[in-house]
C-alpha cells in the first residue's frame, strides 16, 4: 500500500509557539483515520496540512506522493476533497444546493456561467442522493440546516472524485437523530472500497462510524497515539488526551466515553 499522506517531523509556529510539534504520521491508501483532541490541539492545523493549504514551518509534508514546497498546488489539491466549516464560509450562500456541488467539478466556489456536462450533474444528483440530499437540490444553500450543510459539503467534496477526503467536525452541531443519520452514511463511505482513504477530525468517539480504522490523538501540537482504531482508542489514552480520567467502551461497532464521577 502506498502513502496517501506522510509527514515527517512537521511542526507549524506562529508567534513563536508550535501548533503542531513535531508530528510524524502516515496514512496509507485505504486508510479511515479519526484524529482526537481537545479544543486547540492542533487538528484543524494538522488537516490544513494534509490539505496543502497550510505549509510546515519545519519538517516535510508528502500528499499522494508530491512533497509541499516541490509540487505546485494547484495540481495537487484538486485531488484532495475538502468538508468543513472553512470550505463552507467560501460558498456562495445564494446558489442551490445543485449548484454548489457541481461547482466542485470545475474547482470553483462560485459561479453558474459555466456550460455543464450533463455526466457532472448526472454525479452531483448521485452525491447528493447518497447523503440524503435529493429532497434539496433547489435550496439555497444559505437556507440549510447545520446537517443538510454538512451532508452537501460531504457531496462536493466527493465531486472530483478525491484520493483524499478530509472531513473536519462533520457531525458538530448535529442533534442527535441527524448525528446518527451522518453516522450511518459516514460509516457505508468508511467501508466502501473503492471511496477515497479518509481523515475525520471529531471531538467525540461517539462520531466514529464503523468502517474507521486508525486513530491519532494528539494534545498541544503532539501526538500521543496513532494507529489501529482497536489497539489505540484505549481508556489509558484517551484520558491522557483529554486531561481528565475517562472510560472508553466498545458497544458493537460504536464507541462511547464517559468521565468517571468525582471521587
Ligand atoms: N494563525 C494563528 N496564529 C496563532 N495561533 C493560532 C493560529 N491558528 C491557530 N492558532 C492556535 O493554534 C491552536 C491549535 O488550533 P487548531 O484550530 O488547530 O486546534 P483544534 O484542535 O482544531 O481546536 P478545536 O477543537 O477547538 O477546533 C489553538 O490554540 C489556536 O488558537
Amino acid at each position: 500500500m502506498s502513502d496517501v499522506l506522510e509527514l515527517q517531523d512537521v511542526s507549524v509556529v506562529r508567534e513563536g509557539r508550535a501548533l503542531v510539534d513535531q508530528v510524524s504520521w502516515s496514512v496509507k491508501e485505504g486508510e479511515r483515520w479519526v484524529i482526537l483532541g481537545p479544543n486547540g490541539a492542533g487538528k484543524t492545523t494538522l488537516l490544513n496540512v494534509a490539505s496543502s493549504y497550510l505549509f510546515p514551518t519545519k519538517g516535510t509534508a508528502t500528499i499522494l506522493g508530491d512533497t509541499l514546497g516541490k509540487v505546485d498546488v494547484f495540481d495537487l489539491r484538486p485531488r484532495i476533497g475538502m468538508a468543513g466549516i472553512a470550505m463552507a464560509e467560501k460558498l456562495s450562500k445564494r446558489q442551490t444546493v445543485l449548484q454548489t456541488v457541481l461547482t466542485a467539478a470545475y474547482g470553483m466556489t462560485a459561479g453558474w456561467q459555466e456550460e455543464y456536462e450533463d455526466v457532472d450533474e448526472q454525479r452531483a444528483r448521485a452525491f447528493l442522493d447518497r447523503l440524503g440530499m435529493s429532497d434539496f437540490l433547489d435550496r439555497r444553500f444559505g437556507t440549510l440546516s447545520e446537517g443538510e450543510r454538512k451532508r452537501t459539503l460531504i457531496a462536493r467534496a466527493l465531486m472530483t472524485d478525491p484520493e483524499l477526503l478530509l472531513l473536519d467536525e462533520p457531525a458538530a452541531g448535529l442533534d442527535l437523530g441527524g448525528r446518527e443519520d451522518l453516522v450511518r452514511r459516514l460509516g457505508r463511505l468508511a467501508r466502501d472500497p473503492i471511496a477515497p482513504s479518509m481523515i475525520m477530525v471529531t471531538h467525540h468517539v461517539e462520531e466514529i462510524a464503523p468502517g474507521f480504522t486508525h486513530v491519532l490523538m494528539i494534545r498541544q501540537g503532539k501526538v500521543l497515539a496513532a494507529g489501529p482504531i482497536e489497539l489505540e482508542l484505549t481508556s489509558r489514552n484517551l484520558s491522557h488526551c483529554f486531561g481528565l480520567p475517562l472510560v472508553v467502551e466498545q458497544a458493537g461497532e460504536r464507541w462511547t466515553a464517559r468521565g468517571l464521577p468525582l471521587g
